[in-house]
């Protein structure tokens, strides 16, 4: 390694170096020299803040490789559907045939047609995204570097935003990280995170329902010592509560869902990746590992979106397996992604300051016979309860299986009978069906029409639980355990590992008081006469009226 931190063997010209220099970082390329690609280099941050800019592994790309140059006035004329050329890290896609089939929607690559989309790219696909899903003849060329360095965004000051950011020691609770992540996100990213389909109506619902159900306390029992740990999916965690899958966590911060690895191993919790997890799998795995070699502790869950393609979703399932992921949580609530209107005004509005024609998300394609409708997401429309043989096949008794997304009592009697080890109660955190019940909802009406199912399966749920007051309520209701989605990405993005391990002390110090105010001194004291249902309950469908629809529907 040379005086400026770089490895040595990388080619890097003087004004690159220099300007790589400004930003503090060092480059790794973790591959061989001669077939570098973007995706096989990684940054690492000298100074805090391990803000990965795209460019820097671009400019290292163009010196370290000796391929064709592209006007970039040549890129810019291919800017529509019928040619569309993409600059990602330096180098010029041809994308015209991968646009309709895109997972992320054309819309998503037309506005960036005859441009540089590094900035959009990078943070949502996970390494290795480009050679998997183009062919190897689609990369044309790169742009000069005298033209990638004309078009390079600014050096942002460091310090600017440190200065202003509020101390991690002064949040208290969750919805402080809420605030401090809308700070310091781009809008782009505060509105992925935080946005709900439709209405809204599930999502504030989560969680009032939460704060609708009352405690009945009990008094002069010894709390001195309070036991918090819970076995969830066959993993003792010292907290009955887990990472509930996200996407995209490198939106928030440049170390993404390596984070919630850490954070996950250091204080003995569950985290379930998200198939859209923006870092590769492979690479949480490792984290995973050298993690627990400095302490035990942590385990990965793979949360599996079925995709439109059986041998893709089982490639998938093969590779957790192999990477030793240790219970599998199959999302069911995705036949279509509902419409997160702030998202797509968001991106229209940019369409049409840019000018770009990009009307087509709302455009009714007319299908030919057999063709699918072009849902804005690549996962199975299709996917039925007999699928699950398939799956399960797949997966080959590797860990228990849960399904994610139930969201009622008849769907939670299927997935019993049908053998499932857990079920997952949700709502995708208000962002898929509007107007579908909250986690705790439909407890309570398993409780009341199918009791059954508490004994026979493991109840897993999530949405709108923000304290460690939710915890305890779901627990004495019969969940097994609770996930918990936006506040961890609010914490990454405010505060990167520091945030999350903080997130999770939280809850913790949440928990054990309220166990302590509630007096039972383990968790498996808790039960429903420590709770008030009477507000809910009271709001449900009545099992004893519609008990033959119930029985009917609960059937296949
Ligand atoms: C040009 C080459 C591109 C390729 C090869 C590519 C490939 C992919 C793939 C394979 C996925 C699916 C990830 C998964 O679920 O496993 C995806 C998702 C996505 N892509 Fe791209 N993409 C490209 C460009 C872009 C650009 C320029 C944007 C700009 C915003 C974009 C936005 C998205 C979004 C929003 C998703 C969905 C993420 C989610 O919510 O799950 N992509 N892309
Ligand atoms: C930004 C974001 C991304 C999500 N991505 C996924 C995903 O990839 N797979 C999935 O099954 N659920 C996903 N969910 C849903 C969460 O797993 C979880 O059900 C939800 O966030 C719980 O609600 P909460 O955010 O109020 O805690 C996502 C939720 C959010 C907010």
């Amino acid at each position: 390694m040379d005086s400026h931190g770089w490895i040595t063997g990388i080619k890097a010209e003087p004004a690159l170096r220099d300007a790589i220099a400004t930003d503090q970082k060092r480059v790794i390329p973790e591959a061989e020299a001669d077939s570098p690609t973007p995706d096989k280099f990684r940054l690492l941050a000298t100074g805090q803040q391990a803000s990965v800019t795209a460019f820097c592994i671009s400019q290292l790309y163009i010196l370290s490789t000796m391929s064709r140059e592209i006007d970039i006035d040549e890129v810019a004329k291919r800017n529509h559907a019928g040619e569309c050329w993409v600059i990602i890290n330096g180098f010029v896609y041809d994308v015209t045939d991968f646009v309709q089939s895109h997972p992320g929607g054309a819309a998503s690559i037309l506005q960036y047609a005859g441009k540089d989309a590094t900035e959009e790219y990078e943070p949502i696909h996970p390494p290795g995204t480009l050679e998997t899903s183009l062919p190897k003849e689609k990369c044309l060329g790169q742009v000069s570097l005298a033209q990638r360095l004309s078009t390079l965004p600014e050096p942002q000051p460091q310090g600017k935003v440190q200065t202003k950011h509020k101390p991690i020691s002064t949040c208290v609770n969750l919805f402080d990280f809420e605030e401090v992540a809308r700070s310091r996100l781009s809008t782009r990213a505060w509105i992925y995170y935080s946005s709900s389909s439709e209405d809204s109506l599930t999502f504030s619902s989560n969680r009032q329902d939460w704060q609708s159900l009352g405690f009945r306390p009990r008094v002069m029992r010894n709390v001195h010592t309070v036991r918090t740990n819970r076995a969830m999916l066959g993993h003792r965690s010292t907290l009955p509560i887990f990472i509930a899958p996200a996407a995209l966590a490198r939106l928030g911060h440049p170390d993404g869902e390596l984070c919630l690895a850490r954070g996950a191993v250091r204080w003995n919790i569950p985290y379930a990746v998200s198939t859209a997890s923006s870092t590769s799998f492979e690479d949480l795995a490792n984290c995973v590992q050298s993690e627990q070699k400095k302490q035990p502790g942590g385990t990965l869950w793979f949360q599996l979106y079925v995709k439109k393609e059986r041998s893709e979703t089982e490639a998938l399932i093969h590779q957790a397996r192999s990477l030793g992921y240790s219970a599998l949580l199959v999302t069911v609530d995705t036949a279509a992604v509902a419409p997160r209107e702030e998202d797509d005004r968001y991106k229209l509005e940019l369409a049409a300051q840019s000018g770009d024609p990009v009307t087509e998300m709302f455009t009714a394609k007319v299908l030919t016979e057999g063709e699918q409708p072009a849902y804005r997401a690549p996962y199975s429309v299709k996917l039925k309860w007999r699928d699950l043989e398939w799956i399960r096949a797949a997966w080959n008794n590797a860990g228990p299986i849960a399904l994610k997304g139930i969201a009622t009592a008849e769907d939670a009697l299927l997935a019993c009978n049908a053998g499932i080890d857990c079920i997952y109660l949700s709502n995708h955190g208000g962002r898929q069906l509007d107007g579908s019940p909250s986690a705790l909802r439909t407890l309570l009406e398993i409780r009341q029409s199918c009791p059954l199912v508490l004994e026979r399966c493991a109840i897993l749920l999530d949405g709108g639980v923000r304290r460690g007051s939710d915890v305890i309520k779901a627990l004495c209701l019969g969940a097994a355990g609770v996930g918990l989605g936006r506040p961890f990405m609010f914490a990454l993005s405010a505060y990167g590992t520091e945030g999350v391990l903080r997130a999770i002390q939280m809850m913790d110090h949440e928990i054990q008081t309220t166990m302590r105010l509630l007096g039972v001194s383990s968790l498996d004291e808790l039960g429903p006469q420590y709770v008030n249902t009477w507000a809910l309950a009271r709001t449900l469908q009545s099992y004893h009226e519609h008990k033959g629809t119930f029985l009917e529907s609960s059937k296949l």
